[in-house]
C-alpha cells in the first residue's frame, strides 16, 4: 500500500492560448497521507478549484502528474479515468445537489446504482445515514428536508463506494452558522471513524478549528504548508 493517498507532483494547469493564456497552477507539489483531514485555502483566483479538478481528476493538469493509491493517473485513458475516478474518490460540493425527485436513500445508493454494483447497498446507505443522524429522514423525498440535512445526505452519498479521498468544495458555503458547525464536526468525525482521507477547500479554515494540514494557494503556488496546523 502506497505511503500517500494523494501526491500533486510538478502540476501546472494552464488555461487559454497565447495572449489568454492563465496559469492557474504553476509547478505545485504536496503528498497526502491515508486518513488525513487537510484544508485548501486561498484568496478568490488562486486556484483552489482548479486544483480541487485536477485532483478529482474531473480535468487533466497541463504538465506534472496526480497520484493516487499509488496509480500515475496521466497513465489513464478517459474511460479508466472515470472507472477510477468513481471507485476512488467522493465529492461534496457547496450545494448538496441532490435529486428531488428520489429519497434520501435513494440518492445516498444512486452512485452504486451507477456503478452496478447494487448489492448491499441498501444495508450499507441504512447505516452510513444512521452515522450521519438522519435514520429518520431515509423515505422523505430530498425536497422535504432542511438545507443542513441534504448536506448530511450529500456527504453520505458521498461515502457510499468507500472512497479512499473525499473532495469537499466550500462544503458549508451555502449553510447557515449553526448547520455549518454541524456539518464540519460530522466531516471531522467522519474521518475518525472511517479513516478517510478528507481534502476540503474552504475560504474559512477557523471554521475548521485544528486540522492535519493546510495547504495555502496563492497565484497558483503554495504560498505556505502547514502540518498539524492548529487554529490561530
Ligand atoms: N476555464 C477557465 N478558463 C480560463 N481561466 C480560468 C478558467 N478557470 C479558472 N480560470 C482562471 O484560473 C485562475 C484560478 O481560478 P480558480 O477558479 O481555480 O480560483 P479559486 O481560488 O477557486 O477562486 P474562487 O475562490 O473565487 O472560486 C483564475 O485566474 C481564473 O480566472
Amino acid at each position: 500500500m502506497a505511503d500517500y493517498v494523494l501526491e500533486v507532483k510538478n502540476v501546472d494547469k494552464v488555461y487559454g492560448h497565447g495572449e489568454t493564456e492563465v496559469y492557474a497552477l504553476r509547478n505545485l507539489s504536496f503528498s497526502v497521507k491515508r486518513g488525513e483531514f487537510m484544508l485548501i485555502v486561498g484568496s478568490s483566483g488562486s486556484g483552489k478549484s482548479t486544483l480541487l479538478n485536477m485532483i478529482g481528476l474531473l480535468d487533466r493538469p497541463t504538465h506534472g502528474k496526480i497520484i493516487i493509491d499509488g496509480v500515475d493517473t496521466s497513465e489513464l485513458n478517459d474511460n479508466q479515468l472515470s472507472t477510477f475516478r468513481n471507485s476512488k474518490l467522493g465529492f461534496i460540493f457547496q450545494f448538496s445537489n441532490l435529486l428531488s425527485d428520489l429519497t434520501v436513500l435513494e440518492n445516498v445508493t444512486l452512485p452504486r446504482k451507477i456503478q452496478g454494483t447494487v448489492h448491499n447497498s441498501s444495508e450499507e446507505a441504512k447505516t452510513l445515514l444512521k452515522t450521519v443522524g438522519l435514520e429518520t429522514q431515509m423515505n422523505k423525498f430530498a425536497n422535504q428536508i432542511s438545507g443542513g440535512q441534504a448536506q448530511r445526505v450529500a456527504i453520505t452519498r458521498a461515502l457510499i463506494n468507500k472512497p479512499s479521498v473525499v473532495l469537499a468544495d466550500e462544503p458549508t458555503g451555502n449553510l447557515d452558522s449553526i448547520s455549518a458547525e454541524t456539518t464540519v464536526q460530522l466531516l471531522k468525525s467522519l474521518n475518525r471513524k472511517l479513516y478517510q482521507t478528507f481534502i476540503i477547500v474552504t475560504h474559512d479554515r477557523h471554521q475548521f478549528g485544528d486540522v492535519d494540514k493546510v495547504v495555502t494557494i496563492k497565484d497558483g503556488r503554495i504560498l505556505k504548508e502547514e502540518v498539524e496546523a492548529k487554529m490561530q
